[in-house]
């Protein structure tokens, strides 16, 4: 009775506040820091899940912590989050993608005889690199990275090819090189530094996100957990939003930070519909597939390398395998094995148990290393793609995918901003364009709010973009004049 009424009580008040966030991952948490830190205290966070960290997440075998979102801080030197990582002692072990194995199909080791392939893909990679500089410095139109490759010629002909440009591009990407930008990626790499700094601090990554939500006190009462945002009202001058549990908060401002898995499967009902420029957005921008699976076995049988590759078919399954029983990782006798599975195969082993993934990942064990090794003690397959505070790992920016589409992504409607990973212009799908993205919106929050300079996106009628009202209120007098000057 008590919590029926306790219920019924907060459907009935309205939490005021100046401005609500959605999302309590690394861009709710550094945008709410940053209002925080300008003079901006009245804030709520409202998170889905019963903790922050969102996509940078632990979970557990063997005893052992083990990330299963983010994992690498991708791109050291200058990247934000390095710096993060350092000031937080975060421990983990620089990746070396050279110390790599590659087995074929009956688990011969080809390691050698690839030598010859990586050198080709090599050159056909640096003609991915000019033909990118050329796209960027001279606005040439975007391509694929498939294209690219091709151009730079390579062609893939054989299951050894296919894994080792597997390695490079849907593993980084979660997506076919048929679908990946070439204008749009490698900005890590060209600001940053190319190396990449795989996380086993047994704190998580996530730790990260806890220290800097350290200006929130303990159980502040600006974060909310469980609450699942289920309405969006937004006009011109404020935001009304309700969660699961009939709760209601009004903000003066929004910002959304959802993933675009979110938003492109309309679990949040918007009042008014989102115009359709920006669903256009929604729907353009994809989210990426990436299924780390994680296996616990009584003793150490497979490669010493770091990486394993299994060249089994020209359509990848359980190709990537990362020993981390190897130096550096957990400590000894640990006995872990990941296999990434990405892009399209990730439906499928989200959708099947955990038993049948392990018979598939089994197999082709087996097919590596014989018919003599053990059965994994447990299997961990985080899920992502159905879990619908996400629906997917992450953002890929595909081909056609303009700075002019970025930016009507990231745009406001009204008072409702929008931030997380998809917005960043550069480092989309990473936690450094998460958590640049969240300051980002906070200081255009803080921009309006207080020097009344205003975010605003108006539909571009030549792109073909939906021809409001107002914009052809405007066009009529324009298109009179023409008419009356050329007859
Ligand atoms: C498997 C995997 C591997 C990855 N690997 C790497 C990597 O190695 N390196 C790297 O840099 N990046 C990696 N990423 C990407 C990185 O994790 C993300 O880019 C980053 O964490 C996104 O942060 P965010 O705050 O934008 O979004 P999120 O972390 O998704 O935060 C959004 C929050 O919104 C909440 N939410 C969603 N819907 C609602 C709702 N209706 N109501 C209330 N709350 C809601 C969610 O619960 C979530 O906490 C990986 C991601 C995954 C999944």
């Amino acid at each position: 009775m008590l919590v029926a009424m306790a219920a019924v009580s907060c459907k009935s008040v309205t939490e005021e506040r100046k401005v609500v966030i959605v999302g309590a991952g690394i861009a709710g948490i550094a945008a709410a820091k940053t209002l925080q830190e300008n003079g901006v205290e009245d804030f709520v966070i409202l998170e889905g899940s019963d903790r922050i960290g969102g996509r940078m997440r632990q979970g557990e075998i063997g005893g052992v912590k083990v990330e299963i979102g983010a994992n690498w801080v991708q791109g050291l030197g200058s990247n934000p989050i390095w710096d993060l990582a350092k000031r937080y002692n975060i421990s983990g072990k620089i990746s070396d993608y050279d110390d790599v194995v590659v087995r074929n199909k009956t688990g011969s080791d080809v390691t050698a005889e690839a030598e010859e392939v990586w050198e080709r893909f090599g050159t056909a990679q640096e003609y991915l690199e000019t033909w990118r500089k050329n796209i960027r410095d001279d606005k040439l139109p975007d391509v694929s990275i498939r294209v690219a490759l091709k151009l730079g010629g390579w062609k893939v002909k054989t299951p050894l090819e296919k894994v080792i440009e597997y390695f490079d591009y849907d593993f980084e990407y979660a997506d076919p090189p048929e679908v990946t930008s070439v204008n749009n990626t490698g900005w890590n790499s060209k600001d940053f530094t190319e190396e990449e700094y795989f996380v086993t601090d047994q704190r998580g990554f996530r730790h990260i996100v806890e220290r800097l939500s350290e200006f929130l006190s303990p159980n502040d009462s600006r974060l909310q957990l469980n609450k699942v945002v289920q309405t969006v009202s937004w006009t011109d001058a404020g935001v009304t939003l309700t969660a699961a549990d009939g709760s209601t908060y009004r903000g003066e401002y929004g910002l959304m930070t959802v993933s675009v898995g979110v938003l492109e499967n309309e679990v949040i009902d918007f009042t008014p519909d989102l115009p359709p420029w920006k669903v256009e957005e929604i729907y353009q921008f994809r989210m990426g597939q990436y299924c780390k699976i994680f296996l616990k076995f009584p003793r150490k049988f497979w490669d010493d390398n770091e990486y394993i590759l299994y060249a089994g078919s020209l359509w990848p399954q359980y190709a990537m395998w990362q020993n981390l029983e190897a130096e550096g990782f957990f400590p000894n006798g640990t006995n872990i094995l990941l296999v990434t599975a990405a892009a399209s195969e990730v439906q499928r082993v989200e959708l099947q148990s955990d038993e049948t993934t392990k018979q598939e990942v089994m197999a082709v064990l087996r097919n590596m290393y014989g018919n003599n090794i053990p059965e994994p003690e447990s299997i961990l397959v985080p899920r992502w793609l159905t879990n619908p505070l996400f629906f997917g790992a992450y953002s890929n920016w595909p081909v056609h995918v303009s700075a002019r589409d970025f930016e009507k992504l990231a745009a406001p409607v009204g008072r409702l901003y929008f931030g997380g990973e998809a917005t960043h212009p550069r480092y989309n799908g990473y936690v450094q364009g998460g958590y640049l993205s969240g300051i980002d919106q906070a200081n255009a929050i803080l921009k309006c709010m207080q020097q009344g300079v205003c975010k605003s996106y108006q539909p571009d009628v030549s792109s073909g973009a939906v021809v409001t009202p107002i914009s052809v209120a405007l066009l009529l007098p324009i298109m009179t004049a023409m008419f009356l000057l050329h007859g």
